[in-house]
């Protein structure tokens, strides 16, 4: 089967290229398997650009190829976009794509959910890396006589405005606004002077006590989690009109965390074909009164702060509930979710697609949906 290796130097502690010449190739060798290609990323959206011009060398009719990625998240999600955004300029459909993961990147979020640490790291552990038992784990699946494969969910996200034409982005682990948002635009300002995970925690603490004003739509079929049953129960209705304000509203496909310790949506999992939804609306906060003054947020910040370091806790958040008995991270199943932010609001227009950041133009709105197989003619797959 044709095989590229495709490391990203510039990406997390910045060790793909060592983890590459040092590690990985030395054991393909060992193994008598010669990459077709090795290539480095020399810049932003480089590694889409690879894997086309490698699937273009191929003969025609091949059925499948392999892809060594050694990165994070931002750069599968730059080579699903990229053979998404070409896909009717082949004259043939591309073949299967089942991508080997090393964690070289930042958060890793899709391989730590497959591979997820042994002993969750506790929360302020300033090692982003991975563990050496599970840096070479979907490359060990990969070279094993029986070599498994699992499918990716696809979601597609579309900000659509009446003043500009309709801009959509596909994403295989995340797509947030609010409090997520927020943080990945302000911790890529200090990727140069931290480039761990320390970053989010920093970028976190300057929006703590922000709300987002905005009108949210889950679209169905929605399910809600339920703490008492420990189940998703199904809702009558197709979709769910959810009023803000809100502190936190993110979604995930395939990952059940976002970093190897902080598993924000614990029962998300790889190709599922739905989003999990997690939300936290302020206002159903009876303590606070109905109020949304400084007081009522700071305290708001010290109770949402204590309830999300459930995540760092095996995911316990998610059963967390207010004095009246309503649960505080409302966590739901979806096929997909609209987003329409406020005029006035303008951090409300931030939206995170895998990392990337957009904003939303002053009065659009974000749809966001799990995609058929049909819809994204993409046939991806890890080994894991
Ligand atoms: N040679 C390069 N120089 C600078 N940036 C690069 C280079 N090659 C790729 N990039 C960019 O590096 C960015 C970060 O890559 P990636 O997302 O894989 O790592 P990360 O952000 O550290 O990890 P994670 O997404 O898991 O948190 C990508 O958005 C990509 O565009």
């Amino acid at each position: 089967m044709p095989l590229i290796v495709i490391y990203n130097p510039a990406s997390g502690s910045t060790s793909g290229k060592a983890l590459t010449d040092d590690t990985l190739l030395p054991l393909l060798t060992s193994h008598h398997i010669t990459p077709d290609k090795i290539a480095a990323t020399e810049r932003p959206n480089h590694s889409g650009e690879l894997v086309l011009d490698f699937l273009s060398s191929l003969p025609a009719g091949e059925k499948s190829v392999t892809v060594i990625l050694v990165s994070g998240d931002g750069t599968l999600h730059e080579i699903v976009n990229a053979l998404w955004a070409k896909r009717r300029e082949r004259q043939t459909p591309y073949p299967d794509i089942n991508f080997v993961l090393i964690p070289g990147g930042t958060a890793n979020a899709l391989h730590s959910t497959l591979f997820p640490p042994p002993t969750a790291p506790d929360a302020t552990s300033k090692s982003p890396s991975e563990s050496d038992s599970t840096l070479l784990a979907s490359l060990r699946v990969f070279l094993s006589s029986i070599p498994r494969i699992i499918p990716l969910t696809v979601g597609s996200t579309t900000i659509s405005s009446d003043s500009s034409s309709p801009e959509t982005v596909l994403t295989t682990v995340v797509a947030s606004t609010s409090l997520h948002a927020s943080i990945l635009a302000d911790s890529e300002a200090l990727r140069a002077s931290l480039p761990g995970i320390e970053r989010f925690k920093v970028a976190a603490e300057a929006n703590a006590t922000r709300w987002y004003h905005a009108q949210a739509t889950l679209t169905g079929p929605v399910s809600r989690y339920d703490p008492a049953t420990s189940a998703f129960i199904p809702l009558e209705e197709q979709t769910l009109q959810l009023e803000g304000p809100f502190a936190y509203f993110l979604s995930t496909t395939n990952v059940d965390r976002l970093e190897p310790a902080f598993r924000i949506a614990p029962f998300q999992r790889p190709g599922l074909n739905s989003v999990d939804v997690l939300v936290v609306r302020p206002r159903r906060d009876v303590s606070l009164g109905g109020k949304d003054g400084e007081e009522e947020r700071t305290a708001f910040k010290n109770r949402l702060w204590g309830i999300l370091g459930g995540a760092y806790a095996n995911g316990t958040h998610v059963e967390s509930r207010y004095d009246d008995g309503e649960v505080i991270v409302e966590y739901f199943r979806a096929k997909g979710w609209e987003w329409e932010p406020d005029e006035k609001d303008e951090k409300a227009h931030l939206l995170c697609a895998d990392g990337t950041i957009f904003t939303v133009p002053k009065g659009g709105k974000v749809v966001s949906t799990v995609l058929s197989r049909d819809a994204h003619d993409l046939s991806l797959a890890v080994y894991a």
